[in-house]
C-alpha cells in the first residue's frame, strides 16, 4: 500500500492521508529544532522552556520516499495538563482536538543529558498505545559529558525504536528519517483514553525509569554540567547577580543609541537623495508631493530606525538563546512576588519588548489564570519596538547628544529611563490588579535552568533577517498604505484663497486634528501631533511617519528638504515633547494587541478594560508631565 501511495498527486484527500507525525517532549529538548531540520521550517529556537506554544504543522518526505505530515507541540513535562500550551499538546496526542485525528506516530524527543527528568513522560505517552519512536536528542552533548546510553539495551526496555539525533546540526536527523522508513507503512490506530495514562502511579513510574537508566546509561561521577554551574554561581549569586542583569539592560540601550548612528545616518541620506533626485526630476505638482512628502517623507522617516530595531533584536536574540533568560526569571522572583506577579510572567513580559502580541501570548505558560490575566494585562506597558521610533525621533530632536559623567550617553539614558518608566508602571498596575482580584498568595516558581551555550550564529542571523522581513514588510504595506491615505487627507481639500495657514490646515486631516485638538490640548498637544496620533493606532510606528507628511506638508517652499528632527524641534516647546513621551510610555493605540487580548482571554470585556486604563494613564501621565514641565519654566 504504501508504494502506491507514493506515486500519488498530492490531492486533498492524499494530503489528508499522508501520515501525521507529532514531536513530544518535554520542554528545550529541541523539538522545534528537529521540526526546522526536517522541514525546513524556521520556527524559533531558543534555549528556556516554554519557547513553543502553538501547534505548528510542516511536512517532509524521507529518503526512502515516504511523505510525511509533521506537528510540533508545545513541551510537556506530563499529559496532565496545568496550562493551556500543554493543554494544546495533550488534546493533540490523545485525539481530542476537533479536526485534528490523533497522530499516526508519535516521535518522543528527550534531552539525552537528562533522561531522568525525560523518560517519565516516555513511559506516560507510550501507555497511550500508539507507534512510537524515541529520539535521544543532544546527543553531542552528552557524548562531551562523557555519558554513554545504549540506544539497543533502551529500545529493548521501552519496546519501541530509539534513534540518536543533533538537531542543530546538519544531517542530525537522519537516523530519524531511516526509522520512520522502516515502520512504514503505518498501520492507523485510535489511542488509548487517558485515563489509562493515570491508571499507573508516579512512584511506579519512576521506578520503572531508573531500573531502565541502570540498565542502559553510564554515566561518570562528574556527569552534570560544570561550567554552567560555575557561571550560575556569580550570575545567581544574591548580590552580584542582579547588577550584573541591570548593567546588561543599561548597556542594550546606550548600545541602540551609540552603535545605530552610522548606519542610520547612511539610510536617511540615502532617502534624502532619492528625495532629492525624484524633485529634480520632476515637475511641482500633486505627484511630485505624493512620492516626496507622502512616500519618502513619511514611509522613509520610519525606515531609518531599521539599525535600532536589529540591534535590539542581536541582544534579545542572543539572551534568549544562551539560556540567560530563566535565570533572569529567578533573580526577578522575589522583586515580581512583591507586586504579585509570578516570576514565570518574566519571559512573556521580556517578549513584550519585540511586540505586545507574542508576549500577550506567551503568557499561556502560566499555570494560575489570575497571574495570566494580570501578565496580559500589564504586557502592553512594556515599550514595544514600534514605540522606539517614536522615543528615538524626539530624544534625537530635544535631548543633546553628549556624555554624561564621561560614560553614558545622555541620549541612551533618556530612553532607558523611558523603558523603566514602563517597568515601573506596569509593576504598579500589576500591584493595583492583584489588590482587586484577590489571589491565593504566591506560588514558587518552578523552572528549569538550561545548561548555557554560545548561541548558534545561524540561529541568530536568522533571527535577525526575520526580524528585518518583518519591518520592512510593515513599512512596505501597513506603513506605505497609511502614509498614502494620510497623505490624501492631508492634501484635500486644498487651502482657500487669502488663506493665511498652509494648505494643510484646511484639509480634512487638518480639521479632523483641529477637532481632536480640544481632547488633547490641555496635554500640550498641538493639532499637528493629534493628526500623528490617528494613523498611529493602526501601527504605532506610523506617527513617526505622520510627524513627517504632516510637518513636510506644513512648511512652506523649500525648507520641506529639512530633516524632521529639527523641525519638530523649533516648532514643539520641551513641556510639549516630554507630554508626548509620556503618553507613549503608556500609549493604548494598537488595535491588533487589543483583538490579541480578546482572542487569548476569551473575552472582550478585558481588551476594553486595557484599552480604557491605558488611554486614562497615558492621559493622567502627560497631563501631570506637561503641567510639571511648563511649572519648571520648560
Ligand atoms: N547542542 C545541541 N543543542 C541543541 C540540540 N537540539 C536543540 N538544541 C538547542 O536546545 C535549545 C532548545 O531548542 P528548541 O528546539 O527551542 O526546544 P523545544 O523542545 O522546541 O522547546 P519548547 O518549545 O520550549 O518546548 C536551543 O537553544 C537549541 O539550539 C542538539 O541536538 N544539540
Ligand atoms: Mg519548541
Amino acid at each position: 500500500m504504501g508504494a502506491v501511495e507514493k506515486q500519488v498527486a498530492p490531492t486533498p484527500a492524499a494530503v489528508a492521508r499522508t501520515p501525521m507525525m507529532a514531536l513530544l517532549g518535554n520542554p528545550n529538548c529541541g523539538k522545534t529544532a528537529l521540526f526546522n531540520r526536517l522541514t525546513g521550517a524556521r520556527q524559533k529556537v531558543a534555549n528556556y522552556a516554554g519557547v513553543t506554544i502553538e501547534r505548528k504543522e510542516g511536512a517532509f518526505t524521507t529518503s526512502g520516499g515516504n511523505s510525511f505530515r509533521v506537528l510540533d507541540l508545545p513541551g510537556a513535562y506530563s499529559l496532565s495538563a496545568h496550562t493551556p500550551d500543554e493543554e494544546i499538546t495533550r488534546d493533540v496526542v490523545a485525539g481530542l482536538r476537533k479536526g485534528d485525528a490523533a497522530p499516526d506516530v508519535v516521535v518522543c524527543v528527550v534531552n539525552a543529558t537528562n533522561l531522568r527528568l525525560n523518560l517519565r513522560l516516555v513511559l506516560e505517552i507510550k501507555r497511550l498505545g500508539l507507534p512510537m519512536i524515541l529520539a535521544l536528542n543532544m546527543v553531542d552533548v552528552a557524548k562531551k559529558r562523557g555519558i554513554a546510553i545504549d540506544a539497543d539495551v533502551l529500545s529493548r526496555e521501552l519496546g519501541m525504536p530509539v534513534v540518536e539525533t543533533v538537531a542543530v546540526q546538519a544531517g542530525g536527523e537522519k537516523s530519524l528519517l531511516r526509522a520512520l522508513d522502516m515502520m512504514w507503512p503505518l498501520s492507523a490506530g485510535k489511542p488509548n483514553p487517558l485515563s489509562a495514562i493515570d491508571a499507573v502511579g508516579v512512584e511506579e513510574t519512576q521506578r520503572e525509569v531508573r531500573r531502565i537508566l541502570d540498565l542502559a546509561v553510564s554515566a561518570p561521577a562528574q556527569s552534570h554540567d560544570v561550567l554552567s554551574e560555575k557561571i550560575d554561581n556569580v550570575v545567581l549569586h544574591p548580590v552580584i547577580g542582579p547588577v550584573i542583569l541591570a548593567v546588561l539592560m543599561f548597556l542594550v540601550f546606550q548600545a541602540v543609541f551609540s552603535w545605530a548612528t552610522p548606519p542610520m545616518d547612511m539610510i536617511k541620506d540615502g532617502v534624502d537623495h532619492l528625495g532629492g533626485m525624484v524633485k529634480d526630476a520632476m515637475p511641482d505638482g500633486i505627484l511630485r508631493s505624493l512620492l516626496v512628502e507622502g512616500i519618502l517623507g513619511g514611509a522613509g522617516s520610519v525606515l531609518v530606525f531599521l539599525p535600532q530595531i536589529l540591534i535590539l533584536f542581536f541582544f534579545i536574540l542572543f539572551l534568549e538563546d544562551c539560556g540567560y533568560l530563566p535565570r533572569a526569571a529567578f533573580l526577578l522572583d522575589r522583586l515580581m512576588g512583591g507586586v504579585g506577579l509570578s516570576g514565570r510572567a518574566f519571559i512573556p513580559l521580556l517578549s513584550s519588548f519585540a511586540c505586545a502580541i507574542p508576549g500577550v501570548m506567551a503568557a499561556r505558560t502560566i499555570q494560575n489564570r489570575r497571574d495570566r490575566l494580570v501578565t496580559i494585562m500589564i504586557a502592553p506597558l512594556m515599550t514595544c519596538s514600534a514605540r522606539l521610533p517614536v522615543y528615538a525621533l524626539i530624544i534625537a530632536a530635544f535631548i543633546p547628544n553628549r556624555d554624561v559623567g564621561g560614560i553614558f550617553n545622555l541620549q541612551g539614558l533618556v530612553l532607558f529611563v523611558l523603558y523603566f518608566a514602563g517597568i515601573i508602571s506596569a509593576m504598579a498596575v500589576a500591584w493595583v490588579m492583584k489588590r482587586f482580584m484577590g489571589g491565593e498568595g504566591k506560588q514558587p516558581l518552578m523552572m528549569e535552568l538550561p545548561a548555557y551555550h554560545w548561541p548558534h550564529m545561524r540561529n541568530l542571523a536568522l533571527g535577525l533577517w526575520e526580524r528585518a522581513k518583518i519591518f520592512l514588510t510593515r513599512v512596505g504595506t501597513v506603513i506605505l498604505t497609511l502614509m498614502i491615505l494620510l497623505w490624501v487627507l492631508s492634501s484635500f481639500p486644498g487651502a482657500p484663497e487669502g488663506a493665511t495657514h498652509p494648505p494643510i490646515y484646511y484639509s480634512l486631516a487638518g480639521i479632523i486634528g483641529r477637532g481632536l485638538e480640544f481632547i488633547f490640548a490641555p496635554i500640550g498637544f498641538n493639532w499637528q501631533i493629534c493628526i500623528a496620533l490617528v494613523p498611529g493606532m493602526a501601527a504605532r510606528e506610523v506617527a513617526v511617519g505622520a510627524l513627517g507628511t504632516v510637518y513636510a506638508l506644513s512648511q512652506s517652499g523649500d525648507e520641506v528638504a529639512q530633516t524632521l528632527a529639527p523641525i519638530i524641534a523649533s516648532s514643539w516647546t520641551l513641556p510639549t515633547a516630554l507630554s508626548l513621551l509620556a503618553w507613549y510610555v503608556f500609549a493604548p493605540q494598537c488595535i491588533a494587541t487589543l483583538s490579541t487580548v480578546r482572542r487569548e482571554t476569551g473575552s472582550v470585556r478585558y481588551a476594553w478594560l486595557m484599552a480604557g486604563y491605558l488611554f486614562a494613564l497615558a492621559y493622567v501621565a502627560s497631563f501631570l508631565t506637561y503641567r510639571i514641565a511648563l511649572a519648571f519654566g520648560g
